[in-house]
């Protein structure tokens, strides 16, 4: 199949690499072209594990191509994906501005008959939007629209692609349906066939139950801490049950990233307007807000109410581990809080450290996890990355200057903190003192 991909951000990327990967013909457009001359020379302007190259390798069989020109680019496509962002507005509503002018530009540019599928997260009723668009530039050419929602996560997104769990399809048209159950179905046998009202609310519904998850378990987490129990027990407990499952039941700092809190937000704006007030979600969002302070009370804690003058070392920026990405990142709010009060924050991670530059005014990155930790007062904890899973805690106690850890990722055992001596603070569990 001849496919064109419209916007090459995480989603639009992953989508059109995989979909060449699969022996389909594949033309990635971005208004950016520093991205797409960096994409044009095998280089990705993202950290995914494997994307690289596997662009390289569909690149050189002449099966992938980057360009500007969307005209070129749709020229002979069956297919033409939407992948451009939908960030959030300050009503907390998805911002439809990209959405809207791609679906212009297609509509210009469209001279026979295609899918047009939206895989951009939209609030429900935008596919009708996007076809009124089309329409009104399309002249009398026919053309279908379509809703197919991406369930990728950062960090394992090719694997989630290559190894889908489900493909939610929403169409008006068989037409429709069968090119895109055709393209789907080396993917996954888990087909959702729909209409796309549906299909756009089966991501929204997605995403805010795992955001759910979270916030439930962390509130689970703050009872804990207030009865003597362990978090990390509780979770795997009830995780066993197969009705519950044990995904997503990590409790910690909260959730962040470009998606869960601009598509909880969306989803209250979406039913808010059709006038239904998401109560549940609401609380979601408000208890994720909330649980990013909990890492600072607890340094506080630790050092004696007392910040100014002291060396915080920050181990993470990210959202998460494995991903360069600091949208709605912990670390983009809990730092200048700490800098405020006067610590010394001197902050690092594997992968994140230009972005996170761009993000946190005033950040200082050492180029070393040894130099981040050296002489600090405490260590605090914001990403899970495995680096720091498998740090040396005998290294540890020789550089600091007091032996302090916040982890805001529950990624050690309160048994061998307090064998090593340290103080240690966690989510949901007990903290450990100094003898
Ligand atoms: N990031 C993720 O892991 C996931 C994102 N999504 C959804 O997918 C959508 C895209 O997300 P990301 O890939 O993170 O977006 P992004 O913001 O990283 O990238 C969007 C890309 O679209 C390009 N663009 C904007 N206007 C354009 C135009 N007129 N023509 C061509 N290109 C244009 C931008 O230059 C940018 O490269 C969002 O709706 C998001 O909610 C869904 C699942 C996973
Ligand atoms: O719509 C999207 O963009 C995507 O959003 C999430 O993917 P992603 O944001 O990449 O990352 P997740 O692995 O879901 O983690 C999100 C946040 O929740 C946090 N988290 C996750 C799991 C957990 O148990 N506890 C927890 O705090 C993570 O640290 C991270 O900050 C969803 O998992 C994807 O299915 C979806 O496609």
């Amino acid at each position: 199949m001849n496919i064109c991909v419209v916007g090459t951000g995480y989603v639009g990327l992953v989508s059109g690499v995989c979909f060449s990967e699969l022996g389909n013909h594949v033309t990635c457009v971005d208004v950016d072209e520093q991205k797409i001359a960096k994409l044009t020379e095998g280089k990705s302007p993202i950290y995914e594990p494997g994307i690289e190259d596997l662009i390289q390798k569909n690149l050189h069989k002449n099966r992938l191509l980057f360009t500007t020109d969307l005209k070129q680019a749709m020229e002979s496509a069956q297919i033409v994906i939407i992948a451009v962002g939908t960030p959030r507005k300050q009503n907390g509503e998805a911002d439809l501005t990209y959405i809207e002018k791609v679906a212009e530009s297609i509509g210009q540019h469209l001279k026979s008959y295609k899918v047009i599928i939206t895989k951009s997260t939209v609030p429900v009723g935008t596919g009708k939007i996007v076809k009124e668009i089309i329409r009104r530039h399309a002249g009398e050419v026919e053309f279908d629209v379509a809703s197919n929602p991406e369930f990728l996560r950062e960090g394992s997104a090719i694997y989630d692609t290559l190894n889908m769990e489900r493909a939610v399809i929403g169409v008006e048209s068989e037409k429709a349906a069968e090119l895109l159950i055709g393209l789907h179905k080396p993917l996954t046998s888990n087909i959702v066939l729909t209409n796309i009202e549906t299909a756009e609310m089966i991501k929204y519904a997605s995403n805010a139950f795992l955001a759910t998850k979270i916030s439930f378990i962390n509130e689970i987490a703050n009872v804990c801490e207030l009865l003597g129990a362990d978090v990390t027990k509780v979770a795997e407990g009830m995780g066993y049950d197969k009705r519950i499952g044990h995904a997503f039941l990590q409790a910690g700092i909260g959730y962040g990233g470009s998606c869960f809190p601009k598509d909880t937000s969306a989803l209250v704006a979406i039913a808010e307007k059709a006038g239904y007030d998401f109560r549940i979600v609401k609380d979601v969002e408000q208890v994720n807000k909330e649980q990013r302070s909990k890492v600072i009370d607890k340094l506080k804690v630790a050092l004696k109410n007392e910040l100014y003058g002291k060396r915080i070392a920050v181990l993470g920026l990210a959202f998460k581990p494995n991903t360069d990405d600091m949208r709605d990142a912990p670390s983009v709010d809990v730092i200048p809080i700490l800098q405020n009060e006067g610590a010394e924050v001197v902050a690092y991670d594997p992968v994140a450290n230009e972005n996170a530059q761009k993000v946190i005014p005033n950040l200082e990155i050492a180029d070393t996890m040894q130099e981040a930790i050296i002489n600090s007062d405490a260590i605090m904890i914001l990403t899970d990355w495995k680096e720091f899973k498998e740090i040396d805690l005998t290294e540890v106690s020789k550089l600091v200057k007091q032996k302090i850890i916040i982890d805001g990722r529950n990624i050690f055992s309160n048994e061998h903190m307090e064998q090593m001596g340290f103080y240690y603070a966690s989510i949901g569990r007990k903290t450990v003192s100094f003898n």
